[in-house]
């Protein structure tokens, strides 16, 4: 299992048993007792809030763009401030905040539904991530599936790695950005970016 696109949907498919397993070991890792009474059920339920949080390893992101419109609109179409809650994959724990999903529509290409593009996101938030790559693999799926004439993501999250633990800055906020085809040329990615950040603090 190279690619993280693959993660779940091949033989390495999730595994309760072996989750709630491997939290019983960091429980007497840190030196707790697992078999307390607030503890016992800790590793079940651990396990079945991982199938939750990471189950965008088992989902594809053509199936959740496969509701299109035959739509006559090649003007852009934003959607803005998607809530996000991702894991960040070097600590397993959470990076948070907002994503901006724009696209202008090709006549030759597909327009889909407005909540696909919040689906989108999340068929990637919900796996181990940097917000690097999933600012690209939503950028990439939706020029792959959709063939847009141009595409904006942007990303701007709060880890909790870097505000609970580590270097313990709260409130700084990583901003990241892909962007393809015609929002490319500046005067149009300046307008979509203005537009994206209008009544944003
Ligand atoms: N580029 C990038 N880095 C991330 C992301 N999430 C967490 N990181 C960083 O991953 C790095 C891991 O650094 P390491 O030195 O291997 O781990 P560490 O000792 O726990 O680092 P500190 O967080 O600085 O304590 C840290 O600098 C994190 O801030 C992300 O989405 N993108
Ligand atoms: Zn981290």
């Amino acid at each position: 299992m190279t690619e993280p696109e693959l993660a779940g949907l091949g033989p390495g498919a999730f595994d309760h048993d072996r989750i709630a397993k491997a939290v019983r070991e960091i429980l007497i890792g840190i030196g707790e007792d697992p078999d307390r009474d607030g503890l016992r059920a800790t590793p079940d339920r651990v396990a079945r809030s991982y199938a939750e949080l990471f189950r965008g390893l088992t989902q594809r992101p053509e199936d959740v763009l496969a509701t299109t419109f035959d739509l006559d609109h090649d003007e852009f179409v934003l959607v803005k401030d998607i809530e996000v809650w991702s894991c960040c994959e070097h600590h397993l724990v959470p990076f948070t905040g907002v994503a901006h999903v724009g696209y202008i529509p090709n006549p030759n290409g597909r327009i889909t539904g407005l909540s696909k593009l919040a689906r989108l996101v999340d068929v990637y938030a919900k796996r181990p991530q940097v917000q690097e790559r999933l600012t690209t693999q939503v950028a990439d799926a939706m020029v792959e599936f959709l063939q847009p004439s141009g595409v904006i993501v942007v990303f701007e999250c709060e880890h909790l790695c870097m505000t609970m633990r580590g270097v313990r800055k709260p409130g700084s906020r990583t901003v990241t950005s892909a962007v393809r085809g015609q929002l490319r040329n500046a005067a149009t990615r300046a307008e979509a970016m203005s537009l994206i950040m209008n009544g944003r603090r």
